[in-house]
């Protein structure tokens, strides 16, 4: 048995849906299919996710939200004339947004929240009826009845462990079920999104729940490509790569997958299938426990912009018991989470997303360190990005290091730190983000071009 989740890109159109439907049939153990809403037709069109938070925010206002309501609906419309569906299709949309639209206000998490999941809500009853239309035996699975519980955490859930248990169920279920991404339902009943992106990690909670033997997720690339394509043209693609390699990259801005999506699949030792929605025959990339390491040391480099660092400067701050678990408590008296911490014997610098502090944030943190820990110097640094080098090869290859900071430095790049990760198979690199593309060409000539893969 399969999962196959297909994305936005995957199912933008109409011409798109009758690709994934003979991607469907063409293997009778697809038995769950997850979708997400419908996405990007070009690379300058408004994803239906992003219409709904838009109407969502007009409605909480007061705003007429009649336009935008109106774009939503034609974007499911143009999918139903496209594929000569019933029209009562797009009236059920209609309606299902109207009474989502007039609800109650009092909760803005919980109007909002329902919005956004509508998006693939209605668009997994479209792909059913659609399914239905070509005689094939499908249904809509709605997410309380199959059991997927969430936490109350809005547009960040996290599933709940008895969901596995429930979605078990579906095994025993006929026909090829068609499963809404992106949200489940809190105990209490209220509709709870997962992050941005999150249809992926729908995909791996029903690969783990029904014990699938793989897990396929669809989208607009041939591969997991070793760089994002969009920084370097026609990159080398991933065959195969740990899951660990995948977390790494995912997380550092491999935005192909979702980095929270490998872990329930991960951790019921399901593999994972990166494929062409466009191109299914190609071989796509295989996600997996273990491989055997026979390319370099380096399967792929991810960046990501939007970092900013506080640099911390104290002599003898390596005797000072508990200075880092304070400097620490002081974000987290902020709300504010950290992604890296390098540290030296006097010093020490805090890498955070710099969206989660305003200036006046900015003063009140660097005035709690200079005054409460004492702290000789405290700098912030904005805009910088942060490049990440992955490998498993990486663990037992010597000089990598000195390789990537000698291209760095060959391409006039200035690195502001360096930090080795702890699991041996990633190293970070921090630079301005003025320099990320040509930093990330760089590394990526050295490590991969005229190098076997
Ligand atoms: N290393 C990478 N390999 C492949 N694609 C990548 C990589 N990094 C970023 N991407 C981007 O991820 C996109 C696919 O993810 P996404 O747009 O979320 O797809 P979907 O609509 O299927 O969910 C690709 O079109 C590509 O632009
Ligand atoms: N539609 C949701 C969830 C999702 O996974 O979408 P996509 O498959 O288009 O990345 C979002 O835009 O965040």
């Amino acid at each position: 048995m399969k999962v196959a989740k297909f994305g936005g890109s995957s199912l933008a159109n109409g011409e798109q849906l009758q690709k994934v439907f003979q991607i469907v049939i063409a293997d009778p153990s697809r038995k769950v299919i997850v979708v997400s809403a419908p996405g990007k037709r070009k690379s300058d069109d408004i994803k239906v996710t992003d219409l709904l938070i838009h109407c969502a925010e007009q409605g909480l206002n007061g705003e007429d939200t009649s336009a935008t309501l109106e774009e939503i609906i034609d974007r499911y419309d143009s999918i139903v004339k496209e594929l000569n569906l019933s029209s009562d299709i797009t009236e059920e949309i209609r309606n299902t947004l109207h009474s989502l639209l007039s609800a109650d206000k009092s909760n803005p998490d919980h109007y909002m929240e329902a919005l956004k999941a509508a998006g693939e809500d209605n668009n997994a009853k479209l792909v059913a009826k659609f399914f239905q239309s070509k005689g094939v035996q499908a249904k809509y699975i709605n997410p309380k009845e199959a059991g997927l519980f969430v936490t109350d955490e809005t547009g960040n859930a996290q599933v709940l462990q008895e969901s596995y248990d429930n979605l078990y169920k579906l095994r025993e279920e006929d026909g090829i079920l068609i499963f809404p991404g992106f949200f489940g339902y809190t105990k209490a009943g209220n509709v709870v999104t997962f992050s941005r992106s999150g249809s992926d990690i729908t995909g791996s909670i029903l690969a783990n729940g029904i014990k699938a033997d793989l897990y396929e997720n669809f989208t607009d690339v041939d591969a997991v490509y070793s760089v994002n394509p969009n920084l370097v043209q026609d990159p080398k693609e991933i065959k195969e790569l740990t899951y660990r390699e995948m977390r790494e990259l995912s997380y550092a801005g491999f935005s192909v997958f979702h980095d929270e999506a490998l872990i329930p699949a991960f951790r019921a030792g399901i593999p994972v299938q990166v494929k062409n929605t466009n191109n299914p025959l190609s071989p796509g990339t295989l996600i997996v426990h273990q491989r055997s390491v026979q390319n370099g040391p380096v399967t792929g480099i991810a960046s990501d912009k939007g970092f900013c660092s506080i640099y911390v400067g104290k002599y003898l701050m390596n005797r000072e018991i508990g200075f880092g678990s304070r400097l620490l408590r002081i974000l987290e008296e902020h709300g504010m989470s950290y992604e890296h911490t390098p540290s030296g014997i006097d010093d020490i610098s805090v890498i955070l997303r710099q969206d989660q502090m305003d200036y006046e944030t900015e003063q009140r943190i660097v005035n709690l360190i200079l005054t409460e820990l004492h702290a000789d110097e405290v700098k912030v640094e904005h805009d910088l990005a942060l490049i990440m080098i992955v490998g498993e090869g990486m663990r037992q290859n010597v000089g990598t290091t000195a390789k990537a900071a000698k291209a760095l430095a060959d391409a006039g790049v200035n690195i502001e730190m360096i930090n080795q990760g702890s699991s041996e198979v990633s190293m970070m690199f921090g630079v301005k983000e003025a320099d990320e593309k040509h930093a990330v060409k760089a590394l990526y000539n050295e490590f991969f071009v005229g190098v076997p893969v």
